[in-house]
């Protein structure tokens, strides 16, 4: 994935490897710790931590993995008691223990496994359908208590029965297949279920407003729903009186979808057969407590498993894996593959749009270091526009929040003064709107453009990124009215192929630059290269880029303009030496304010940016 999206370490280089600290408060399978310990990054696998112990522990670290038991409160997410977190793993699929509100709003990114334990989760559901119609659980505790009890234990068969199953998600539509395949009709209620997939897999899907419908029918009920504010309590008492007295429930999704005491109390007074029961609104249940969810637990008629669903070795491979492979790639300044709390972008939608990511915040990047480094809060009141070019004009992404994200973080990675908080693509337009940074998008289908990047093999484009003055302030020097840099991906590689009022040179944008705006005279890289030199830097590559024939741009093109000082060094030339022209060093040394400043005193050298990618 990208080695450079959204998140970048706090002010470090792109290239170092940077240590983080993954806290683990829960159990977790070994492949993913072993892949966390080859990492640069410091893990502590604490499998029994208290809630307390979290909130002291919390502060230092970057990132939470954590499953079902753990409680990550709006509190815990506060500033002070989780000022450096960036990421929250959820190993498993639901993620309501989670305030992921309040992650949001601080800009960190929870990720899931929302595929990882769905097998486990729906041969769960089966188990306790076969093991609540033939009573196992009960048969089980007699005989280890020495009791032969057949009589006593006759079941029912599920073959040839009815069940119905509310929430025709993943874990939903995969019970689904198994029913039909144990010879069970299958009733389904899912206002956002696909008919043709409900069709395909042997389900009748129930139209809306279906459910005393639905119940009324069923000899066994199983609910796949996540536990929101709209399924809460979803089957209660009304609901479970409206039912056969043979049927039986299973609950294998969250403790809280059936309201616990309704279905105690349908149990005991016999409205209903039988519960299989895997999930309660209290995990884990407090036996001593006599609470509802432990009386359930207890109840003779209830098959209780201690939230089991997704305790198979295979599904906590698969979580641990997703989960920790998601958080080595945040940590990295890479996109998740499932975040909860940001758009959804298949992995080859993102594949496609990743060069573009890397462009576009080394385009910001250099944006903030050339244009804004004297006056960075000037970033604030300026529109920024970004214009696609190319295939991603052609076909245009779903979604570009991976794009203006980019372009957020570019502009303020190199300032430090976002609040503390990392860009990425959760809270960048919350950040943008903070500083008053406004972004326009447009794309403009274009063949010439399109050539401009021969080789590409159509998934190349280019990208023009302006940036205006909203208000134009009573000083403002003219040529910050309008400031232009272009950049271009190819199969394989991004260029900039413009700055300002410059074009000509295509140039890397990485590692060290030094970008020298010059009067266009004899002698000039010479003179250049002597200072560096002197100082031990090597120069990597030189780039030469003349006045563009179309100005585009910054302070109306013509290069004839000078700025504030620039006449009294010049005093004397020629009319003919007062055209610009722009000279880029990728370099490697130690580039020191002295080494700027001596630059930005030769002769015919007319302002200096150190730039660093
Ligand atoms: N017991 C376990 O160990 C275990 C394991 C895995 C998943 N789960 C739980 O199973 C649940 C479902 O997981 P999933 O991966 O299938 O989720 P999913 O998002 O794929 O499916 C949920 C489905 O519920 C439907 N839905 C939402 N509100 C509804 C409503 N009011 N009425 C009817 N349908 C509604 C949605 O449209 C969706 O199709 C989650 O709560 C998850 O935490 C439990
Ligand atoms: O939502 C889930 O993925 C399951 O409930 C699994 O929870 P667990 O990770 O605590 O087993």
């Amino acid at each position: 994935m990208s080695p450079s999206a959204i998140t970048p370490p706090p002010s470090s280089p792109t290239t170092s490897s940077p240590t983080f600290k993954i806290l683990i408060p829960e159990p977790l399978s070994e492949e993913g710790l072993t892949l966390l310990r080859s990492s640069t990054h410091e893990v502590t696998y604490h499998p029994k931590t208290t809630p307390e112990t979290l909130a002291s522990l919390l502060p230092s670290y970057h990132a939470l993995i954590i499953r079902s038991e753990t409680k990550v409160t709006a509190s815990l997410l506060s500033p002070d008691i989780s000022p450096n977190l960036r990421v929250i793993a959820r190993a498993g699929v639901g993620v309501d223990n989670i305030n992921v509100e309040a992650a949001t709003k601080r800009g960190i990114i929870v990720v899931n496994s929302p595929h990882g334990n769905i097998a486990a989760a729906a041969e769960h559901t089966i188990a306790l359908l076969l093991a609540t119609a033939r009573n196992v659980g009960r048969a089980d505790a007699g005989m280890k208590t020495g009791k032969w009890e057949r009589s006593k234990l006759v079941g029912v068969e599920v073959g040839g029965k009815t069940l119905g199953i509310i929430g025709l998600g993943k874990v939903g539509m995969k019970v689904a297949r198994m029913a039909t395949g144990l010879g069970m009709k299958v009733l389904g209620l899912d206002p956002y279920a696909s008919p043709e997939i409900a069709r395909s897999a042997g389900v009748k899907l129930i139209g809306g407003g279906g459910m005393e419908e639905l119940l009324k029918e069923v000899d066994f009920l199983t609910v796949h729903t996540p536990l929101l504010a709209s399924t809460a309590d979803m089957i209660g008492e009304k609901e479970l009186r409206l039912m056969k007295r043979t049927a039986r429930v299973l609950n294998v999704a969250r403790g809280g979808v059936y309201n616990e005491a309704a279905l105690l109390k349908a149990l005991e007074e016999g409205w209903i057969a039988g519960a299989g029961i895997d999930v309660y609104t209290q995990e884990p249940v407090k036996f001593d407590e006599e609470s509802t969810a432990a009386r359930l637990a207890r109840h003779p008629k209830v098959v209780a498993t201690p939230h089991l669903g997704a305790s198979t070795v295979e599904a906590q491979e698969n979580v641990s894996m997703d989960v920790c492979t998601q958080v080595l790639e945040i940590l990295r300044g890479g996109m998740p593959t499932a975040a909860v709390n940001a758009p959804l972008i298949l992995p080859e939608e993102y594949r496609r749009l990743e060069p573009f990511v890397k462009l576009i915040e080394r385009m910001a990047s250099l944006y903030t270091q050339h244009f804004a480094r004297k006056k960075p809060n000037r970033l604030g009141g300026r529109r920024f526009e970004l214009t696609y070019h190319g295939a991603l004009a052609s076909v245009p992404p779903p979604s570009t929040r991976p794009l203006t994200a980019a372009l957020i973080k570019g502009l303020l990675s190199s300032i430090s003064s976002h609040a503390g908080r990392d860009v990425n693509i959760v809270n960048a337009s919350l950040i943008a709107r903070e500083r008053g940074i406004a972004i326009d998008e447009k794309f403009v289908r274009d063949n010439d453009t399109t050539t401009s990047t021969s080789g590409s093999g159509g998934e190349g484009g280019q990208v023009t990124l302006r940036s205006l003055l909203t208000s134009k302030e009573g000083n403002e020097d003219e040529q910050e009215q309008e400031q232009v840099i272009e950049g271009v991906v190819t199969s394989n590689d991004i260029f900039i192929s413009k700055l300002d009022r410059f074009a000509g040179a295509n140039f890397q944008p990485e590692g060290t630059l030094l970008v020298l705006r010059n009067y266009d005279r004899p002698g000039k890289i010479g003179g250049v290269g002597m200072v560096v030199g002197r100082h031990g830097i090597n120069i990597r590559f030189m780039q030469v880029a003349g006045l563009s024939n179309s100005g585009g741009g910054g302070g109306g093109g013509g290069g004839t303009k000078r700025r504030e000082g620039e006449e009294v060094r010049e005093k004397g030339k020629g009319e003919e030496d007062s055209k610009e022209a722009l000279m880029i060093l990728g370099v490697e040394g130690d580039v020191t304010e002295e080494v700027v400043r001596e630059l930005t005193s030769q002769e015919g050298i007319l302002d200096v940016s150190l730039v660093r990618l």
